[in-house]
């Protein structure tokens, strides 16, 4: 009885196999004309016999440990060429530096690729309704929550928050002394953006900050310690306890939280007051929070736009100025120019809104500065279709290569920045001067990234660090390097130097007094 029941279901069976081979064998025959149209060919396999790509995760891991890992990735764009294919986990991925393929991904192919499915599980626990956390729809609704804003760049770079910041930055050094420049950048740039962002200064370099603003600081480089250390650990971060991480989360949304509520109340209290006209005393609120509560009275949106630009604003301004004064400080010669310049352009009065883009020397040591240490080294994308890129594949990596829906492209800026073939032969070497002759569009040149995901802050974050080194330069006539240890990576959520930026800076004494 049971062997009938069995004949009768075969049939059944039989064409459940025949529809599925049918429609797997058609998926494959649409997939190779597709590869055949963009001329696409196998690209070099990185150890092909490491099947579960166990033997790449390893190695990566212990470079990340040495501090080597950007030093390996250029070794094996040497070995492999400029695209290779890869195993991580058994998930086949690839590497690239080529810029036509970056170009390609960030901007002619752009709706070919996620940028967040790498990174939504890192930031879903603190901005789950952040843009860092969404594509397609959703991102473009959150980036038109932010885009007014930062395109008025003038308005809402407020240069008295910059002078305070820089005058406490100020106490800080004491003449005759060497002293750190990369974690006092990080204060600096955190007090800043904390009121640009909230309205609120966290007063990280006063001597007298709050019990709750010192647990808001803690927890934010907490927060984006773990968002680093999960992004390099990639699948293996499931391994990893996270009760202090949401810990951390937890206490910087109450923090945010409560300074919304504040600013909610005192709206209905003014809105009785004043029914709901223009501000009393005539006052622009420009802080982001403020702005984006005009537009959403939603707590979780307003609270993870205000965080993400916390974290999304911080580090990698100081990163910017920390490798900026890590290079000048030895380079002498390029200090002296740019304080030439910058005190016959702007003089020693502080610097207008307009003054900022005069300086072309400074621009230059910014772009050259990103060009070396750029402060987000690499990033990957997410195919969410069956894709190509231009080039890699086959013997000459002339053709094209085909990525599947799902796959992984890495893509490294540490090595497109450094490339020969664009910047020449004295490619690793730090000379501002060969940014009179190129253009910040040069092919793949991407500190900023391009296309439609370009960083919403670039003409916010190079004005507020050529604020902040206009006045440093101006007030300071020498700095003198007081580390003779080589430049060695520290990969948190930016780049940054591993011994940070021990200098002497020599004051003006006709400026400083
Ligand atoms: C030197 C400083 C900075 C550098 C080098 C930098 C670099 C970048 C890069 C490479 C991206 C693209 C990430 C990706 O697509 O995967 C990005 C995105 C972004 N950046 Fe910046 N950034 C800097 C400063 C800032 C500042 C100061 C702000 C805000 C105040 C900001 C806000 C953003 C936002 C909101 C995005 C997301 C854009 C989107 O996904 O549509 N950045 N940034």
């Amino acid at each position: 009885m049971a062997s009938l029941y069995y004949l009768a279901l075969a049939p059944v069976l039989l064409h459940f196999v025949i529809v599925f081979a049918v429609k797997c064998f058609r998926s494959w025959q649409a997939l190779k004309s597709f590869a055949k149209e963009h001329r696409c060919k196998r690209p070099v396999m990185e150890r092909p016999w490491d099947i579960l790509g166990i033997v790449r995760m390893y190695r990566s891991r212990n470079h990340l440990l040495q501090e080597t890992l950007l030093a390996n990735i250029t070794e094996l764009f040497t070995r492999y060429g400029e695209t290779y294919a890869s195993r991580i986990l058994s998930q086949r991925v690839y590497f690239t530096c080529d810029p036509r393929n970056i170009r390609h991904m960030l901007f002619n192919q752009f709706s070919d690729f996620n940028s967040s499915d790498i990174r939504v599980h890192l930031f879903r626990p603190i901005t789950a309704h952040g843009i860092f956390a969404l594509d397609g729809e959703e991102w473009k609704v959150a980036r038109s929550l932010y885009s007014d804003f930062f395109s008025r760049t003038r308005r809402i770079l407020d240069l008295q928050l910059h002078e305070a910041g820089f005058q406490a930055f100020r106490h800080h050094i004491s003449v005759g002394h060497a002293i750190d420049l990369g974690p006092l950048f990080l204060k600096l740039i955190l007090d800043v953006n904390s009121a640009f962002t909230m309205g609120v200064c966290i007063d990280t370099l006063s001597p007298d900050q709050s019990a709750d603003k010192k647990q808001l600081a803690d927890s934010l480089i907490h927060v984006k310690r773990m968002i680093a250390c999960n992004g390099f650990l990639g699948p293996l971060h499931h391994f990893l306890g996270k009760k202090d991480f949401y810990a951390a989360c937890a206490n910087v949304h109450a923090f945010v939280e409560a300074v919304i509520s504040k600013e909610m109340s005192s709206r209905i209290q003014d809105k009785h007051l004043h029914g709901g006209g223009e501000n009393p005393n005539g006052l622009v609120h420009s802080s982001l929070l403020h702005q984006v509560l005009d537009r959403t009275s939603e707590v979780a949106d307003v609270r993870d736009a205000v965080v993400t630009i916390l974290i999304a604003g911080t580090d990698s301004v100081a990163s910017l100025l920390s490798t900026t004064f890590f290079l000048l400080a030895r380079h002498e010669r390029v200090y002296a120019k740019l304080r030439r310049d910058i005190l016959e352009i702007v003089g020693t009065e502080l610097p207008a809104y307009e003054a900022l883009r005069k300086v072309a020397y400074l621009r230059h040591v910014f772009n050259e500065a990103m060009r070396l240490y750029p402060p987000v080294p690499f990033n990957a994308r997410t195919a969410n279709r069956d894709t190509w890129l231009p080039f890699g594949g086959g013997e000459d990596e002339q053709s094209g290569v085909l990525v599947r829906k799902g796959e992984n492209v890495f893509f490294s800026s540490w090595d497109s920045h450094r490339s020969h073939k664009m910047f020449g032969k004295d490619a690793n070497e730090f000379r501002p001067e060969r940014w009179e002759d190129l253009k910040t569009e040069s092919l793949g040149y991407i500190p900023f990234s391009l296309g439609p995901r370009v960083c919403l802050g670039q003409q916010y974050a190079l004005l507020e660090a050529s604020y902040l080194a206009i006045r440093i330069v101006q007030t300071f006539s020498r700095i003198e390097n007081r580390d003779v240890r080589p430049w060695t990576e520290k990969l948190g959520i930016n780049l940054s130097s591993k011994n940070g930026v021990i200098v002497e800076l020599i004051p003006d004494k006709e400026i400083s007094g």
